[in-house]
């Protein structure tokens, strides 16, 4: 069986509407101010402990204030995860076809595991994904190989292909030994020839293509 294995914010969804929302949602409550959403956009990729971290760090707080901003911000995003999200085009059509090639696919995620579910069904893509890791899944994140290797395991692939948008993401594959497709359009941090990867694309219509290539390499 082989598999293909998504990262989610930045990949399959532009997310940082919601997050922003969530973001400011919860610096609202206690009155300090807000962001705009590039520099929310810019923070996403670690995970919520360090989007939170970042958050206080931008707005100047005490680091004290942590526990109650995590689970502040927590509340207001799995009230919320979806309404000003969107697929990357051509995302919905690209799952379906890999699904019908008979590619077994995954997702694995910093954001936890409960939201990232609850998008997927959002979306109606859920049914899809046979396994599904977040950052709070297995006990470590990416670039950890951990749970990339996890979602594999889960889904009894014998190869595996991962797909993502970032720097963490290359770096998690080259770790778990697995090839990688960056997609060029997301929220990575780094140029994309400081981030390994065996293929990259901007356009979904593409990817099933490369995909199936680099599996059929990783024989
Ligand atoms: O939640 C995050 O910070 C990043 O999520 P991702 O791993 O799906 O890009
Ligand atoms: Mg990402």
């Amino acid at each position: 069986m082989k598999a293909i294995i998504f990262d989610l914010d930045g990949t399959l969804i532009d997310s940082a509407p919601d997050i922003h929302a969530a973001v400011n949602k919860t610096l609202a409550e206690t009155g300090d101010g807000e962001l705009d959403l590039d520099t929310v956009r810019d923070f996403i990729g670690n995970g919520v402990h360090v989007l939170i971290e970042r958050v206080i760090a931008a707005r100047g707080l005490s680091a004290d204030r942590h526990p109650a901003m995590l689970e502040s911000f927590l509340k207001h995003y799995e009230a919320d995860p979806a309404t000003l999200t969107t697929l990357f085009p051509g995302v919905q059509d690209c799952v379906e076809s890999l699904h019908d090639e008979g590619f077994a696919l995954g997702l694995c995620t910093n954001k936890p595991e409960g939201p990232s579910r609850a998008i997927l069904q959002a979306f109606g893509l859920d049914k899809y994904f046979g396994a599904v890791v977040g950052g709070d899944t297995v006990g470590t994140k990416k670039p950890d190989p951990a749970p990339l290797l996890a979602v594999k395991d889960k889904l009894g692939a014998r190869v595996a292909v991962y797909i993502g948008d970032s720097e963490i993401d290359g770096e998690c594959a080259q770790r778990a030994g697995m090839k990688f497709a960056l997609f060029t359009e997301g929220y990575r941090h780094k140029g994309l020839h400081e981030i390994p990867h065996e293929a990259r694309f901007d356009d979904f219509d593409v990817l099933s293509a490369i995909a199936g290539r680099l599996a059929e390499e990783n024989r």
